[in-house]
């Protein structure tokens, strides 16, 4: 595999129930970038991310991470991938602070970072509350804490931002872009807030139907529609393979 490529997923298919909704999906991530992962309502994201967190087998296909086959490597490589997938679940009664710990301990790794992670996602007054006092935004936030205090070499988010306040959304766009800058981080995030990962993302990833549909540069999506992702989202629905 080219050394510049972290995460590579070849020919992945998921069948539930004699369901294939995964159907020979191909997708390519470049190391140190923000790929952004799009696609309607049911058309396969997070069962993608939950393939490349390995927290579901594929039925077939090859999940490559880092030039590793992730299956091979599993459960260590799990240390170099943090995730948020679904609405993130905490011991209510235990405080943020310890909930941390409580992650870092389960992954055995020493209890770093915490403080610091807790300050990048603005929580830092609230280490010792009880998750049970936090509002749905603050949940969200401490999800997006525990999927970086490991610092993973690979950030799986999906949707990331919702219920976030809009300053909690800038934030939270300034911490992924630093995270990727400064730590080296490559990060893979689905999201419907099409503006927003606009603004991050060095790569799009369009799945429709289990199967990526478009993986482009933003630079191309921005030559090709010079309106925006938005409109060439919705150009790609409409007018399929023909406006690629
Ligand atoms: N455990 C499961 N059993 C059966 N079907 C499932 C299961 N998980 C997902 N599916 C189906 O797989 C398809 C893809 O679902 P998935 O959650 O991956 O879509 P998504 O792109 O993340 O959607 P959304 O944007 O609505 O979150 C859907 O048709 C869904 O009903």
């Amino acid at each position: 595999m080219n050394s510049n490529i972290l995460v590579q997923a070849k020919d992945l298919v998921k069948t539930f129930h004699g369901r294939e909704v995964i159907s020979h999906c191909d997708m390519c991530v470049k190391k140190g970038t923000i790929y952004g992962f799009l696609g309607e309502n049911g058309a396969g994201k997070t069962t993608v991310l939950k393939m490349l967190m390995g927290l579901l087998t594929p039925t077939s296909g090859k999940i490559e991470i880092g030039g590793g086959d992730l299956r091979e490597s599993y459960p260590s490589i799990l240390k170099k991938i943090g995730s948020i997938i679904e609405t993130p679940i905490f011991y209510e009664h235990l405080t943020a602070t310890e909930n941390l710990a409580l992650h870092l301990s389960y992954m055995q790794l020493p209890k770093r970072n915490i403080e610091e992670s807790l300050q990048l996602v603005g929580l830092h007054q609230a280490g010792q509350q009880p998750v049970s006092e936090f509002s749905l935004g603050m949940k969200q936030r401490l999800g997006i804490a525990r999927s970086i205090v490991h610092c993973p070499t690979l950030l799986l988010l999906d949707e990331p931002i919702n219920g976030l306040d809009p300053m909690g959304i800038r934030q939270m766009r300034e911490l992924f872009l630093t995270l990727v800058k400064e730590k080296n981080m490559t990060i893979i995030i689905s999201s419907h807030i099409l503006s927003e990962i606009e603004q991050m993302a060095d790569t799009i990833g369009v799945i429709t139907n289990g199967r990526i549909k478009k993986e482009v540069t933003i630079s191309e999506v921005k030559a090709k529609t010079p309106t925006g992702l938005e409109d060439y989202f919705f150009n790609l629905m409409k007018a399929g393979e023909q406006y690629v």
